[in-house]
């Protein structure tokens, strides 16, 4: 009897599905963070459980290591792996040449750094979230603690200076407090509508002092899986366009989704 799932679940499910096909046996995989990956590590979970895979698993967030503790996977630090097969990973936002807006969730900081230190990374997403231009979705940027309304005036003055037209620049909140990423950062969350120049947009706000990293992702994603609430689901690879599409029969996965 198949959960009872939403459409997007159903979407996020079926491009997560799809995505763990590329894993291997003996692979170091990424694990990105939000509920597209989170569908991914449960899908790896059970591939390792079924196909007794050797599968080894570097985490981008704390939510996303216990996740992946929960369902099986054998985790350890980036630093341990070194270097990866594949990184798997949700976004905000994709454009046709792949770019990517990352971060809704906070973890723009860990994913950059275990997406670029992966020889792949895939990126699973709902068909809502291709757009035409980057922007529409505010861009995080990870500020220390320290000074963070200066760094914030700086990124403001820095938007005017660039012409960035219907700037506004919130800091992302946990309530009445301030949001803190895993490494004790806060986010602010840049409200820019529609980014022209991501490249020097990504550039300039890593020189603000007290920015530590932004959630523009350009030139790192490989292949995106897209999923639709129907099921269907297309395979885009930057080199080759749509390499794949298809539509996944529900009731093959009635197992899959009752462990889930
Ligand atoms: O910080 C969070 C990540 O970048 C997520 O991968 C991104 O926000 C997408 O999350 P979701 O799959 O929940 O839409």
């Amino acid at each position: 009897m198949p959960m009872d799932l939403s459409p997007i679940d159903k979407a996020k499910f079926v491009a997560a599905k799809r995505a763990v096909d590329y894993v291997e046996d003996g692979m170091r995989v990424g694990l990105g963070t939000g509920s597209t990956a989170a569908w991914m590590v449960r899908c790896l979970g059970e591939i390792i459980r079924e196909e007794g895979l050797n599968i080894t698993g570097v985490p981008t967030s704390s939510r996303t290591a216990d996740l992946a503790r929960n369902v099986g996977i054998n985790v350890i630090s980036l630093d341990e792996a070194k270097w990866l097969d594949l990184t798997i990973d949700g976004a905000d936002e994709f454009d046709a040449d792949l770019n990517l807006i990352k971060g809704g969730g906070g973890a723009l900081l860990q994913e950059k750094i275990v997406a670029t230190a992966s020889d792949r990374m895939i990126v699973i997403a709902d068909v809502a979230k291709e757009v035409a231009a980057l922007g529409a979705f505010p861009l995080p940027v990870e500020v220390i603690p320290f000074g963070w309304q200066t760094s914030k005036a700086l990124i403001e003055e820095t938007l005017v200076n660039m012409d960035v037209l219907g700037q506004n620049t919130t800091l992302r909140m946990n309530g009445d407090t301030p949001f803190v990423t895993d490494e004790g950062n806060y986010i602010l969350d840049l409200h820019l509508r529609r980014i022209s120049n991501a490249r020097q947009l990504s550039l300039v706000m890593n020189q603000v002092p007290g920015v530590v990293e932004n959630g523009l992702f350009l030139d790192i994603c490989d292949v995106v899986v897209i999923g639709g609430g129907d099921g269907t689901v297309e395979v885009r690879d930057i080199n080759e366009g749509t390499v794949e599409q298809d539509k996944m029969d529900f009731t093959e996965s009635d197992n899959l989704f009752a462990d889930l």
